[in-house]
C-alpha cells in the first residue's frame, strides 16, 4: 500500500535527515520504523502524510505518487498519534475524538455516537466521555490519541512514539490493546519507536535506520533477531537477543510428562503409582487440576498434603499459548529447575525440566521454525 522509493530529505539548512530510504510498507499490518535518536524516523513518517516534503525520490500511495493527490484528502485517509497524545485541553475526551468525523461534516450526535463506540474500542470506560484531558491519566490520555485517530475510520495510521512517555506496565498495556485492535480492524500502521523491543514485540516488519537516516535492515522482528545485517543492528538489538528471539518459537512441541502430576485427593496406591526417575518431585494439584507446588515423593501420603512441605511451582505457562521463552523463564525461575504447563483454564497439562526445553531450543533453531503468532 505505502511504497517509499529512494527517498532523501535534506533540510535547508543542510541536514541529510533520511538519505535515499526504499521501504515497501505491507498492507494491513504493523511496520516499526527503529533507530537511534536523530536517525530520521519522525521525518521518513511525516514525509509519508506529506507533513514534511521529501527533497527527491516518491511515496507510492496505493501505487500513486503522494503529490497527485490533494494534501488534505491524503491527511484524511492517514490517522496520526503523537508521544503524549497532543488532546486538545479545552474539549471534553468525546469532543477530541469526534474533531475529525466535526471536521468532515459529520453531525454532532453521530460523531459523538461514533466516539464513544471508539472509546470502548481502546479500552476506555464511558463514565470518562465528559471529562477533559487533564483529568485523565498518561496511559488514558494516550488512548484517547489512538480513537481519535481511528475516528474517521482511516486505512493507515502513523504512530510517532506514541507510548515513550508512559511507564513500563502502561506501555505493555497500550501495546496488547494496539495488538488486540490491530487484528479487529486491519490498518497499515507505520509506528515509530527507539526501543527495540517495543519494535519486535509489535512489528510485522521493522525497518532499522542508523544516523544519517540510512536503512540499516529491514526485516520481520525473527529475522532480525536472527540474523542481524551488520555490527550496528547487532549491538543495537541488545546482548540478550537468542533469549528475545525465543519469544517466536512455540511451546506447543515440548514433550511434556504427567507422571510426575498427581492431585490432592489421591489414595495411596495412586501415589505409589506416580513419578518418574526423571523428575526429582512430584507436582501436587487440587481436585480441578490447578497446580498447588511440588514435593518429594516421600513427603506425599493419601488424605491430604501438609502445606508446609509445598515447594512453590513459581509460575505456569500455557501450553500452545506461550512461546518457549515464556517455558524457559518459569522452569528457570521454578526450585526445582521444572516448569508447569497449564491449559487455558489454568489445568496443569504436563511438567517440563529446563534440559527438556534446552533440547527443543536447539531443534526449534536447527528447523529455523518460527511462529509470528506466539511473538504475541
Ligand atoms: N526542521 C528541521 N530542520 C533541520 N534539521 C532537522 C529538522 N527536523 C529534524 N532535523 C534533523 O534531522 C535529523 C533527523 O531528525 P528526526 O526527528 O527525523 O529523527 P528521529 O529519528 O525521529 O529522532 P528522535 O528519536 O530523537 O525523535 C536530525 O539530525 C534532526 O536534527
Amino acid at each position: 500500500m505505502i511504497r517509499i522509493d529512494s527517498v532523501t530529505k535534506r533540510y535547508p539548512d543542510g541536514t541529510v535527515a533520511v538519505d535515499r530510504l526504499s521501504l515497501e510498507i505491507p498492507d494491513r499490518s504493523i511496520t516499526v520504523l527503529v533507530g537511534p535518536s536523530g536517525c530520521g524516523k519522525t521525518t521518513t513518517l511525516r514525509m509519508i502524510n506529506r507533513m514534511v516534503e521529501p527533497s527527491e525520490g516518491t511515496i507510492l500511495i496505493d501505487g500513486k505518487d503522494s503529490r497527485q493527490q490533494p494534501v488534505n484528502t491524503l491527511r484524511r485517509s492517514m490517522g496520526y498519534v503523537i508521544q503524549n497524545a497532543g488532546l486538545f485541553q479545552h474539549r471534553t475526551i468525546v469532543d477530541n475524538i469526534a474533531t475529525v468525523p466535526r471536521m468532515l461534516g459529520w453531525g454532532k450526535e453521530k460523531a459523538r455516537a461514533r466516539a464513544r463506540e471508539l472509546m470502548e474500542r481502546v479500552g476506555l470506560d464511558g463514565s470518562l466521555a465528559k471529562r477533559y484531558p487533564y483529568q485523565l491519566s498518561g496511559g488514558q490520555q494516550q488512548r484517547v490519541g489512538v480513537a481519535r485517530a481511528l475516528a474517521a475510520d482511516p486505512p493507515v495510521l502513523l504512530m510517532d512514539e506514541p507510548f515513550s512517555a508512559v511507564d513500563p506496565i502502561v506501555r505493555k498495556g497500550l501495546q496488547d490493546e494496539l495488538l488486540r485492535i490491530q487484528d479487529e480492524l486491519g490498518k497499515t500502521i507505520v509506528f515509530v519507536t527507539h526501543d527495540i523491543d517495543e519494535a519486535v514485540k509489535i512489528g510485522t516488519m521493522v525497518a532499522v535506520m542508523r544516523t544519517g537516516g540510512k536503512l540499516a535492515q529491514y526485516a520481520p522482528p525473527a529475522e532480525l533477531l536472527s540474523n542481524p545485517a551488520d555490527a550496528f543492528v547487532e549491538d543495537f538489538l541488545g546482548t540478550d537477543r537468542g533469549i528475545r528471539r525465543l519469544s517466536f518459537f512455540p511451546s506447543a512441541g515440548l514433550r511434556l510428562l504427567t507422571a510426575p502430576v498427581v492431585a490432592v485427593d489421591a489414595t495411596a496406591e495412586q501415589i505409589a503409582a506416580r513419578g518418574t526417575a526423571e523428575a526429582p518431585y512430584l507436582l501436587v494439584t487440587d481436585v480441578d487440576g490447578r497446580p498447588l507446588g511440588w514435593i518429594e515423593p516421600g513427603d506425599l501420603t493419601a488424605g491430604g498434603v501438609d502445606a508446609a512441605r509445598l515447594v512453590s511451582y513459581g509460575r505456569p505457562f500455557v501450553v500452545g499459548t506461550d512461546s518457549l521463552r515464556a517455558a524457559l523463564d518459569c522452569a528457570v525461575l521454578s526450585p526445582t529447575g521444572w516448569a508447569v504447563g497449564v491449559d487455558a483454564e489454568g489445568r496443569v497439562a504436563g511438567v517440563v525440566s529446563q534440559q527438556a526445553i534446552g533440547e527443543a531450543i536447539r531443534k526449534a533453531h536447527a528447523e529455523g521454525r518460527t511462529d509470528a503468532q506466539v511473538a504475541r
